[in-house]
């Protein structure tokens, strides 16, 4: 898929702020490619799909899951956590995206998971400092990433947000987090 393509996807399939939000997401990620030495068109095509799924229905959302074979665990904790695998699986099998890498920073955009791609690493941290994005400490993030450079830091300081948020609202974790966060503690 060319980049005039998904743009075109995320723009009509997105409420406006969402698909503002994946176009920063994008720019965000292919800057990032540049720095680290990533792969631009697969981090611009992820970044501008990696939310398609996020506000189709929840059951649309359930029936996928059953139809895609993806892990039924998966409808235990917050559906928050559906749109990533659905999204990605969607631009799979319908859209005939057929890159692995492209499909697993979709896939694991939300939740991370142990030993990303390079690809999956970049759109995950841009997700989260993308100039759109306000939440509190993102500069913290934002300063691992430009002034430190230490892109498994950024990922472990994510995904130790993401947990204390979700332990603090006494909200069930997905595992892949927690196996993310203990694949990037650089202190083990
Ligand atoms: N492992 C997990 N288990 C349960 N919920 C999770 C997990 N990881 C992330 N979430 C939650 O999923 C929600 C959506 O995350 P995300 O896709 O990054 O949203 P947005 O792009 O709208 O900020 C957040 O509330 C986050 O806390």
């Amino acid at each position: 898929m060319k980049k005039k393509k998904a743009n075109k996807l995320a723009e009509e399939k997105l409420p406006k702020k969402r698909y503002e939000h994946s176009v920063r997401v994008a720019e965000t990620a292919v800057g990032m490619a540049e720095q680290f030495g990533g792969d631009k068109e697969k981090v611009e095509l992820a970044g501008l799909l990696h939310d398609y799924a996020k506000y189709d229905e929840l059951s649309k959302l359930y029936q996928l899951v059953t139809k895609y074979e993806l892990d039924n665990e998966l409808l235990a904790y917050n559906s928050e956590i559906l749109h990533g695998p659905v999204g990605a699986c969607m631009m799979k099998y319908e859209f005939g995206v057929e890159d692995e890498e492209i499909f697993l920073a979709i896939h694991n955009h939300t939740t991370g998971r142990a030993q990303m791609t390079l690809t999956e690493k970049i759109v995950f941290v841009a997700d989260y400092i993308e100039p759109g994005r306000n939440q509190p400490g993102v500069d913290d993030i934002r300063k691992l990433i430009y002034t430190d450079e230490d892109l498994d830091k950024a990922i472990y300081e994510i995904s130790k947000r993401t947990v204390l948020y979700l332990v603090e609202k006494d909200s069930i974790i997905y595992p892949k987090t927690i196996d993310c966060l203990n694949y990037y503690n650089l202190e083990k």
